[in-house]
């Protein structure tokens, strides 16, 4: 599995924010994460990334035990956070250098990496301009092949459409499904239930609980997602 989630819980103080989380996702798929407002999915993400630990549960990032094996897992993770973490002041192709030398990578082989990363997000022509000159879209474009750079096996994105305008939305959620197919693996965190497509690995977490796990036409089951969505979370409200 690229990515393995065993009984993970975690509480804030008294609040538990997530209660036994369990899930698999093969290599090659597009698996959304959808669950409303304060259902955990931030919580989630802190844990997949070591932000934060917790001592029940399991993480395993291609067959590497977060716990057991940190740099392993984490190298083997590519990472777009909520908000963005360009640097404003440097070009496109500057903010992926730097990246790419935090991981070990500098030279012609960082060149050749940034190009490729730049090509499947369809932003080589932008490499040259300054991260703060780019609209939402590109920006969240770019973060998104920087996060390509270092050769990830899984991608992790957390809500990244998030003050984006239909248009871009669209076209984010359009390349990210495109990334995968070539064995790289995504989580894509989302409220919106116009981002899953109907053969998308599909969870449904809800205060802190997964409440469905499965193809998301096997999930609709011919209904149409936001209301099965509505109703699943209202429900369990
Ligand atoms: N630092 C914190 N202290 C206390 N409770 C928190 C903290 N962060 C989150 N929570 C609570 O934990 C639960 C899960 O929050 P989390 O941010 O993980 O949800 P989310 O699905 O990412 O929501 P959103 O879409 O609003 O970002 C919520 O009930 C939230 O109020």
């Amino acid at each position: 599995m690229s990515l393995s989630v065993a009984d993970l819980s975690f509480s804030y103080g008294a609040r538990q924010a997530l209660d036994a989380v369990t899930f698999d996702i093969a290599p090659g798929r597009f698996c959304a994460l959808l669950g409303p407002n304060g259902a955990g999915k931030s919580t989630l993400f802190g844990l997949l990334t070591r932000l934060f630990t917790t001592a029940g549960g399991r993480i395993a990032v291609a067959g590497h035990d977060l716990d057991t094996a940190p740099r392993r897992a984490l190298g083997a993770m590519g990472i777009v956070f909520q908000q963005t973490t360009l640097d404003l002041d440097l070009t496109v192709r500057q903010n992926l250098r730097y990246f790419a030398a935090l991981h070990g990578i500098s030279g012609r082989e960082a060149d050749t990496r940034i190009d490729a990363a730049l090509d499947r997000l369809d932003m080589r022509a932008r490499a040259g301009e300054r991260a703060r000159a780019l609209n939402g879209g590109h920006r969240r474009r770019a973060e998104i092949a920087r996060a390509l750079v270092h050769r990830p096996r899984t991608l992790l994105l957390d809500e990244p459409t998030v003050g984006l305008d239909a248009a871009s939305r669209s076209a984010i959620t359009d390349h990210v499904h495109d990334l995968c197919g070539d064995g790289l693996t995504v989580l894509w965190a989302t409220h919106l239930t116009d981002e899953v497509r109907a053969d998308d690995h599909l969870l449904i977490l809800h205060q802190g609980r997964i409440l469905r796990d499965g193809r998301a036409a096997e999930i609709t089951a011919g209904s149409n997602l936001s209301d099965t969505f509505l109703t699943l979370t209202r429900v369990a409200a």
